[in-house]
């Protein structure tokens, strides 16, 4: 019964759970560019010389430090060549003094970076601007990598750890009814063990070989390992039958679907967080939609966990772009609210289609109103996501995209709008700056001063930690794939 309720669904959820670790492990690996930046940083291909200034990790996890190259050891095959590195610790200003306290550390030349500086006497250094800022968006990436990471290999445990429970549980509620059916149903859970260990293995697998090739295997493992399961099922009651000298009719169709019922238990870990979220939501406990594990692992939220796609970035790195690419292609996917501004209007720009174009009196008219969810004054004007033109998108049963600021994102993120935070990240702030330049839409106070807003904001995003996901916008047609990986639970 239970069998033919979630069988016209079963087929959806697990193509679907499949889609989603396979887009989750896939932006894990666009996320996570820690490799990248071994990549990069080694493509510079620069041979390391002593009294060299370097960044390297430091003791913990994802910190990064400056170093001056005491020893270069390169007589050796070139993964394992190493530089002795004596720490940095900073001053101020870009100014960086020998760390007499801390300890010399080795490091594989793969894994620092050369960065311009200057000797100063008395064993100080001056580190240039663009060494400590350059590479800061890839940094922040590779720390949200490395939170996917840890989140992923939560889920896969906790969906393992879970398996076994409702397996034990399975088998003693069957075995109640008939032991010779719960057998078979732990027979048929074996083989569903099997099948998820080689779904993960094979998504684990997504960074070394092709999607296709994995999409070949996982379809024929989706085949076979039923069909294994049927026949293992058949041999051994056969060869128990002619053991107890019987004919082959002690097999029935129970045993059978006992069998399958075991195979597809490997859902069930799946299939009760939805229901979790069902009944949570039910509830009104809406607010717990955030913790990760449920972001993932419930197909309910991953359906629609979000009312919002927040995409924040420095100036010019490329938000407002993403957000027209979206909304053409996906029109009735996202809306976009429309935002309010004091600033005057650039020479594409309408009112009521780019912004709401109105004074300042009346813009802090509606602000003390609380017409806003979020306001911001940058750069010299005034900027406001009001409640209205988002309820508007969110009411026309849209994704609402927001193109927001620092301040404007952990604005949203204390209201009660669930949103998903998206970083765009620039290659490095030469590009920033080219991209400012190139548009044509600013004069030079205002690109220095979005130049000197986009240091602040990189900074407060790396550290922070705000953000859900980062995409790096070095090549746009390649970052939009990117955000469209992720955004794939959506579209
Ligand atoms: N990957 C890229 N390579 C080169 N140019 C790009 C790339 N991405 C965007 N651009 C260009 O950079 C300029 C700035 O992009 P856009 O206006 O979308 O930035 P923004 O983040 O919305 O800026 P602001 O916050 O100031 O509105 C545009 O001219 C756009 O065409």
């Amino acid at each position: 019964m239970l069998l033919l309720i979630t069988w016209p669904t079963l087929p959806r959820v697990i193509s679907k759970e499949f889609i989603h670790l396979f887009c989750f492990r896939k932006a894990i690996n666009k996320c996570n560019y820690r490799r990248n930046i071994v990549t990069i940083w080694n493509c510079r291909g620069e041979m390391p010389q002593e009294g060299q200034v370097c960044r390297c990790p430091g003791k913990w996890k994802n910190q990064l430090l400056f170093g001056v190259i005491e020893k270069v050891d390169v007589g050796r095959p070139l993964e394992e060549q190493c530089v002795d590195v004596r720490y940095l610790k900073p001053r101020h200003g870009g100014l960086y003094e020998v760390d007499r306290c801390k300890k010399r550390a080795w490091f594989k030349l793969s894994e620092i970076k050369l960065v311009s500086a200057k000797r100063l006497p008395q064993d100080m250094y001056f580190v240039e601007e663009k060494s400590i800022l350059g590479n800061v968006s890839l940094e922040v990436a590779s720390i949200t990598g490395d939170q996917h990471m840890t989140e992923y290999n939560r889920l896969k445990q906790n969906w393992l750890r879970k398996l076994v429970v409702f397996d034990v549980l399975g088998f003693s509620l069957i075995s109640l009814v008939s032991f010779r059916l719960a057998m078979d149903f732990l027979l048929g859970s074996m083989f569903g063990f099997v099948y998820l260990r080689l779904l993960m293995d094979s998504v684990d697998s997504l960074g070394k070989d092709s999607f296709s090739f994995v999409r070949s295997t996982m379809n024929s493992a989706r085949l076979l390992i039923p069909l294994a399961a049927i026949c293992t099922q058949l041999i051994l009651t056969r060869s128990s039958s002619m053991a107890c000298m019987k004919n082959m009719s002690s097999f029935s169709i129970w045993n059978l679907m006992a069998t399958m019922a075991g195979l597809s238990s490997y859902r069930l870990p799946v299939l009760f967080s939805a229901s979790e979220t069902l009944f949570s939501s039910l509830q009104g406990v809406s607010k717990n939609i955030q913790t990760s594990d449920k972001k993932y692992l419930s197909t309910e939220s991953a359906e629609k966990p979000t009312s919002c796609i927040v995409l924040s970035g420095p100036s010019g790195v490329g938000k407002s772009t993403f957000i027209r690419k979206l909304l053409h292609d996906y029109p009735d996917v996202f809306g976009f609210s429309i935002s309010h501004t004091t600033r005057l209007p650039r020479e594409h720009e309408k009112d009521g289609i780019s912004y709401y174009f109105i004074s300042k009196e009346r813009f802090l008219e509606d602000v003390a109103n609380g017409k806003f969810i979020e306001y911001a004054q940058v750069h010299g004007n005034f900027y406001g996501t009001s409640f209205d033109s988002v309820k508007q998108v969110i009411d026309s049963k849209k994704i609402c995209l927001l193109d927001l600021d620092i301040q404007g994102v952990e604005a949203v993120k204390k209201s009660m709008l669930r949103a998903t935070f998206i970083w765009i990240a620039a290659p490095s702030m030469e590009d920033l700056e080219s991209r400012l330049r190139n548009r044509k839409s600013e004069n030079e106070e205002s690109i220095q001063r979005r130049l000197c807003s986009a240091k602040e904001e990189i900074l407060f995003a790396l550290r922070s930690g705000i953000f859900d996901y980062t995409v790096m916008n070095d090549d746009i047609d390649r970052a939009y794939e990117d955000l469209k990986s992720l955004l794939r639970p959506y579209i």
